[in-house]
């Protein structure tokens, strides 16, 4: 958990006026162990009436925090045993909430459940926790930051390895603490620069103290400018990375997005334009979460349903986030066989032209999207002894097929699924990797936003002369008002009464 440098001491009266709140925090229905916590000013009081050591009477003491104590769990009025329970008592402010925290973890019966929970409820001051309610008085006790928030909310809805990493990474407050130390340096030069402002006659103001700051700002703003240049990573990774699969009718596209899910999601024919329709499919793909689009076949028809088909499948190629492209290998050939040198070559580029990939004689309607991957289709189909010289022939001479961008695949007998699973998660890696550490990477919009709302203010500070000191003041202070947005600790005074404190300008 973070705790905030500058969390503000909170009065007991505050405190007191809070209601103890309980909730059953594992999940509902019949379990092994359920897990009911507690927090409030109410916690001791309650574990005083409700506890009782085994094979005893008597009330417990209190147990040491943070260690497990084994207890015989009591209704607190009529006494009557309801479960023998481990019990975990965790002492504000070091506890998830910030205030006193117990843990009751009961056997899982939903009826041993229902009587703890009835129990707690009949203890004054006592109440059902609201969706989110822990989280929230983390959040209002300095515990925790939005930042933080937000990816223990991703944490919990992680379906991928990449997702639960990324999220966690968050959720312990990387994100925060980044923000956190660009904040306190955009704190620390707002109170030079208000300091020049206040003793700018004065001789006990350094020489050159705008030039140091400025320095920093600049500096400050390179480095904000890099988070925001990261291809959308973190917020790809979050929501899904969209994989398109696009190529001329036939090639075997349902195909293989039914290899690839393992199901029949899409409809296979040997029909060209059997595919109208997006059709979406959600994987994991080497812990990537990757929703897959398979998409009608690439050719001119006088269908109109077909062409509306035509249509959507280039729009969701064009806003992919990878491409791939999967033709019929063996359409490549002459007659079964790789003819003469240039031949593969020049039909797999007029192929990618069909489909809009590539330049397109006389047209201007080109867009300029390449694939990530093409994939070789039909790999059955060419015959063994042509298959080396086909390889070769485009990896050496097509420009797109170069580096490895060409795999060759049989959804048929399923040869090279695996080599092109490899692939694929080499590709995400390469795109989306989000395991730099000391580099927690912008999982949201809104993280996006006040982060340009901050650069932009530190740009017009750094247009300004040091004349204009009260703008370029006001400038940093919007600067460091964005990143409080993103974090949600928008004090700004308290870093500045402690800087102003070791600045010794005061006479
Ligand atoms: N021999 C062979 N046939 C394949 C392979 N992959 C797919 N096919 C066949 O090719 C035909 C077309 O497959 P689809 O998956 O419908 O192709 P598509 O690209 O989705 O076609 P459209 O949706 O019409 O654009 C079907 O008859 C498949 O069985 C393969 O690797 N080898
Ligand atoms: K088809
Ligand atoms: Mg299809």
């Amino acid at each position: 958990m973070v705790a905030s440098p500058f969390s503000p001491s909170e009065s007991p009266d505050q405190t007191l006026a809070r209601d103890t709140i309980f909730a059953l925090s594992s999940g509902a229905g019949k379990a092994g162990v359920a897990v009911i916590r507690v927090s409030g000013p109410g916690v001791k009081e309650c574990l005083h009436r409700m506890t009782r050591r085994r094979h005893s009477e008597l009330p417990a003491d209190l147990p040491k925090p943070r260690r497990a104590a084994i207890r015989t769990l009591v209704h607190p009025t009529t006494g009557d045993t309801l479960d023998h329970a481990l019990v975990i008592f965790f002492q504000g402010p070091h506890s998830y909430t910030g205030e006193d925290v117990a843990e009751l973890h009961t056997h899982g019966g939903v009826a041993v459940v229902r009587a703890a929970l009835d129990a707690l409820a009949s203890l004054p001051q006592f109440r059902m926790a609201d969706k989110g309610e822990f989280s929230r008085r983390a959040f209002d006790n300095d515990k925790l930051d939005l930042t933080s928030l937000e990816g223990l909310a991703d944490l919990l809805s992680a379906e991928t390895e990449v997702q639960r990493k990324q999220a966690l990474r968050q959720a312990e407050g990387a994100l925060y603490k980044l923000c956190e130390r660009w904040r306190t340096s955009m704190v620390r030069s707002l109170a030079l620069v208000e300091a020049v402002i206040d003793f700018g006659e004065d001789e006990n103001i350094e020489e050159g103290v705008y030039a140091q700051v400025r320095d920093s700002v600049y500096q400050l703003a390179e480095e904000l400018r890099g988070h925001l240049a990261d291809n959308r990573r973190g917020e790809i990774v979050r929501t899904g990375i969209h994989l398109a699969i696009a190529g001329p009718p036939n090639a075997g596209k349902s195909s293989f997005l039914n290899l690839l899910a393992q199901r029949q999601v899409a409809i296979v024919s040997d029909q060209a334009g059997t595919t109208r329709d997006v059709i979406e499919s959600t994987l994991d793909i080497g812990g990537y979460p990757v929703v897959i689009s398979d998409t009608a076949g690439i050719r001119e028809s006088g269908d109109t349903i077909e062409m509306e088909g035509v249509r959507r499948a280039k729009e969701r190629l064009a806003q992919a986030d990878l491409r791939l492209i999967l033709v019929d290998a063996h359409a490549l050939l002459d007659g079964g066989q790789v003819s003469c040198h240039p031949a593969a070559t020049d039909r797999l580029t007029s192929t990618l032209q069909h489909i809009g990939i590539g330049p397109v004689p006389g047209s201007s309607s080109a867009w300029p999207v390449n694939p990530d991957l093409i994939v070789l289709n039909k790999w059955d189909l060419v015959p063994p002894s042509a298959r080396p010289r086909l390889l070769e022939q485009l990896t050496r001479h097509h420009p797109l097929a170069r580096d490895g961008h060409v795999v060759p695949l049989s959804c048929l007998s399923q040869d090279g699924f695996t080599a092109l699973l490899d692939r694929l998660t080499g590709r995400l890696r390469a795109a989306f990797d989000t395991a730099d550490l000391a580099n927690p990477g912008i999982t949201q919009i809104r993280h996006r936003q006040h982060l340009r709302g901050c650069l932009e203010a530190l740009e017009n500070f750094l247009e300004l002369e040091e004349a204009d000191v009260v703008l370029a003041a006001e400038e940093l202070r919007r600067a460091a008002h964005c990143l409080g947005q993103l974090t949600g600790r928008t004090g700004v005074e308290q870093i500045l009464d402690a800087l102003f404190s070791q600045f010794c300008i005061g006479k």
